[in-house]
């Protein structure tokens, strides 16, 4: 078995640590030659220790100058970075073949971007930056010729379902977990606080995602994700709201087969197919036990409750620079939702406003990409100022 060096941007995060543990069952087949992080020094600290990374970087300059001085301090000889140019040099780093991308939100896009000029593979946990920019990435995926595998469940799942197949005309089924809310009326959700939201029924994940999986924007996300990663046009990908996320999406083909694929919600999986593609390597996890599900159910998603579902979908439709627009302002409105600033009803209200204020680019280049996502969180952070001296 070939060993693959990887580096993970975004390394304490609940997808880096999980990628971390998959390498842990396979220490001939995984070597971990560079880590990034934000500001969690002492968690780096940790794992700088045990994977005796070649470089590590932190996005916080203070968690930065904390790490330098403990690594000093304990004599290990190890170069930190800071900033982006930091996550660029871990991406982009000369021993590693395989980027993990785990950091969350689109910080990621710089950083995989030079990854994929460097001819380095990727591994996706961040489906932010397909989000923002996916046709520019995937235009520079088939000109390097690098690989740019799914980590995320549904992806891994579609991913999986299509090999050897004939996928002319196939309708991806994207499941959906339906989030903590899935049961609430529209007047319930206008109250519920950040502590409910974070509560989700299945997956243990970051802040971020979490509050995504209550609005259902984690699914619009997701159905431009798989626009991009698969190269099938909106009208071929439904959401379907799965409660018991078994099953992590399914394929219908033309002759009317569905294929689905199932497994324990635990993100181990998908994330070491990611990395064993196209082998299947052994796992210790717990096992899907068939005889012990009550029941596996389905419904259609509701927009009217959750509107972010529709807003993602329409600003996928619209493309160009609209769905870096759209990601922008749900990263700052859920970031004021988490700081407890807005309600959760106002998360899709502060999205659709900065999309409606937006004056759109069709085909936008990288840059336009990042001037759009700014102006975005610009916008949408003087949206959550207005939104709080309404309600005080
Ligand atoms: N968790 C899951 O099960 C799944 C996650 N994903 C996707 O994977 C990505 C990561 O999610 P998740 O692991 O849950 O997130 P977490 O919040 O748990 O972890 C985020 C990681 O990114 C780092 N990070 C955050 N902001 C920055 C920044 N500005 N600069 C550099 N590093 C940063 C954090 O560092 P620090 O710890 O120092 O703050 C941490 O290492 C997201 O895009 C998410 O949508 C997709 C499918 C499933
Ligand atoms: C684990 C994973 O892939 C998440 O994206 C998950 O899908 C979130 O659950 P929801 O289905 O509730 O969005
Ligand atoms: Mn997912």
């Amino acid at each position: 078995m070939l060993t693959k060096a990887i580096a993970i941007l975004g390394s304490t995060g609940s997808i880096g640590k999980q990628t971390l543990e998959v390498v842990d069952q396979h220490p001939q087949a995984l070597q971990v030659v560079a880590l990034a992080a934000h500001s969690n020094w002492q968690e780096l600290l940790e794992q700088t220790k045990k994977y005796k990374p070649s470089l590590v970087a932190m996005m916080d300059s203070t968690g930065a100058q904390e790490l330098a001085q403990a690594l000093y301090e304990q004599a290990i000889d190890v170069p930190v970075m800071v900033g982006e140019e930091g996550l660029i040099a871990v991406a982009t780093h000369e021993q590693a073949d395989t980027v993990v991308t785990a950091v969350s939100g689109a910080i990621g896009l710089r950083p995989t971007v030079s990854a994929i000029e460097q001819g380095k593979n990727i591994a996706l946990a961040n489906k932010e930056t397909l989000v923002a920019a996916g046709a520019l990435i995937m235009d520079m995926v088939k000109e390097k010729g690098v690989s740019l595998l799914p980590v995320d469940s549904e992806h891994s799942a579609i991913f999986q379902c299509i090999q050897q197949q004939d996928c002319e005309q196939a309708r991806l089924i994207l499941t959906a977990s339906g989030g903590p809310f899935r049961d609430y009326s529209l007047e319930q959700l206008k109250k519920v606080t950040a502590e409910d939201a974070l509560r989700h029924p299945n997956w243990r994940m970051g802040p971020k995602i979490t509050i995504d999986s209550a609005t259902l924007m984690n699914k619009g996300l997701e159905v431009i994700e798989a626009r991009w990663l698969f190269d099938v046009d909106f009208d071929r990908i439904d959401v379907l709201i799965h409660p018991q996320s078994i099953i992590h999406s399914m394929v219908e083909f033309t002759d009317r087969s569905v294929i689905a694929q199932l497994g324990l919600p635990d993100m181990r999986l998908p994330i070491q197919y990611a990395l064993s593609y196209p082998q299947r390597w052994e796992s210790c996890w717990p096992k899907l036990d068939l005889t012990t599900l009550t029941g596996l159910t389905f419904q259609q998603p509701d927009y009217k409750r959750f509107p972010a579902l529709e807003l993602a979908l329409e600003a996928g439709r619209a493309d160009g620079s609209m769905p870096a627009v759209m990601n922008g302002a749900n990263e700052v409105a859920v970031h004021a939702f988490l700081q407890r600033k807005i309600g959760f009803m106002d998360i899709p209200k502060i999205v659709k406003e900065t999309m409606n204020r937006h004056e759109w680019v069709a085909k936008p280049q990288l840059a336009h990409i990042q001037e759009a996502d700014q102006w975005a969180r610009e916008f949408a952070i003087s949206m959550v100022k207005l939104t709080r001296e309404d309600s005080e």
